[in-house]
């Protein structure tokens, strides 16, 4: 079992990464007066005995679970409100500790409700996808708007993450890509990353668990590394954003769920590294790679002919990161090393127009 420990200033905690971690989760209810569980509907069919008798073992075999639609579909308003009924009806109090059981949406939801609930209660990162090696740590938490992703949430650590390995087995092929879009990520932004190395030797339908470990791993480290040194984005957490403003708008125009997140960044980074090479003068190279090892893994990399620039444009002026009317773009002009630039409309267009040639849906 590996365990990283995450220290913000909310609070410190701890990471459980390897195959039965969820049994050890009665470490971390020994001061709740109630435990309630939130679960992604599909997950729990597959996995839900699995957590089932880690809470029996840990003596709270009563817990209540409510479970919210699979996937992107549970991080809406409605399901939000839906949350905090729950657990005002399980008589959670503020001495309670909800469980997220699922992949990003569900805990992104789940950690919301938990912030939101009596002003902000425990909550511990149960998760069961690959991405989530990402979406468990640092205490984003939030729900999408129409108009665009993650648009209201709260910064909110959890307690503690228990991320037992043993549950990726289930995992589809898309769900795969999709998560190991952030390990990509994680290594193109750290300066100890092995990014050109991973993209030429790694292949989704090759790749061992201890591959699959070392990748999850090496991403947490990461992200702990980053959100110790500033937990609500002043400054270098900005970094973990690498790809995800055209990512994100590329996401929300597929509609949440069209597209996965992963599959979006993918998209995003390849934007990014265009938009490096166009004003930063970064190096052709790494952006080759990327588009070459994203081919080889089967991201479907020119689905974005089906959304125009202008309607991309209008989701990326949503962005979190942009002030009002100005775009900032987390750019590399060599990898291991990310830095914020500006880029007004015309140079996000020439980046666009350039992504569609490379990927040959100019039209
Ligand atoms: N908070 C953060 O820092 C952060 C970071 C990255 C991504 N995110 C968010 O995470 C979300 C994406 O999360 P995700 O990629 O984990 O996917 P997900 O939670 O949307 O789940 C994807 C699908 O996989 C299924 N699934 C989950 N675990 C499974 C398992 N073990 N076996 C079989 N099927 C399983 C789910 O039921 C669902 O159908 C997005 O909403 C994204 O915005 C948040
Ligand atoms: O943890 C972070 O910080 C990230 O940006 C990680 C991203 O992978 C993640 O998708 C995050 O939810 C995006 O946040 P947002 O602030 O752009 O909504
Ligand atoms: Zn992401």
């Amino acid at each position: 079992m590996e365990e990283i420990r995450v220290s913000t200033t909310e609070r410190a905690y701890d990471v459980r990464v390897g195959p039965g971690a969820l049994g050890r989760i009665g470490d971390y209810l020994e001061g709740a007066d109630r435990v309630a569980v939130i679960a992604d509907e599909r997950v729990a069919g597959i996995h839900g005995d699995r957590l089932e008798q880690a809470l029996a073992g840990a003596g709270r075999g009563d817990t209540p679970w409510f479970l919210v639609p699979a996937g992107e579909a549970c991080k809406t308003v409605e399901w939000f409100g839906n949350a905090q009924q729950f657990l005002l009806e399980a008589g959670c109090t503020r001495k309670s500790t909800v469980i997220a059981f699922g992949g990003g949406a569900c805990g992104d939801l789940a950690g919301f409700a938990s912030a939101a609930y009596m002003r902000g209660i425990d909550f511990i990162q149960c998760p069961t996808t690959i991405l989530a090696h990402d979406s468990s740590v640092g205490g984003k938490t939030g729900i999408n708007l129409p108009g665009g992703k993650n648009m209201t949430g709260a910064f909110h650590q959890p307690s503690a993450v228990l991320y037992d390995t043993d549950l990726l087995e289930t995992l589809p092929p898309e769900e795969i890509r999709s998560g190991m879009a952030e390990a990509v990520k994680h290594q193109l932004i750290s300066p100890d990353g092995h990014a050109r190395d991973m993209l030429v030797t790694v292949d989704y339908s090759e790749m061992d668990e201890q591959t699959l470990l070392h990748y999850i791993v090496s991403g947490i480290r990461v992200k702990a590394e980053i959100v110790g040194r500033d937990e609500r984005e002043g400054s270098v957490r900005k970094f973990l954003n690498f790809g995800h403003t055209y990512g994100h708008a590329v996401e929300a125009a597929a509609g949440y769920g069209g597209m996965t997140h992963g599959e979006s960044v993918m998209i995003g980074m390849l934007y990014a590294l265009i938009l490096s090479e166009q004003l930063t003068g970064a190096d052709r190279g790494l952006t080759d790679a990327l588009q070459r090892f994203s081919e080889r893994n089967g991201y479907p990399l020119r689905s974005v002919a089906g959304y125009p620039f202008e309607q991309l444009y209008g989701y990326m002026q949503k962005d979190k990161k942009a002030s009002y009317g100005e775009l900032h773009f987390v750019l590399l002009p060599e990898d291991g090393h990310p830095l914020m630039n500006k880029a007004d409309r015309e140079q996000c267009r020439k980046a666009d127009e350039e992504l569609r040639k490379r990927l040959g849906v100019l039209t």
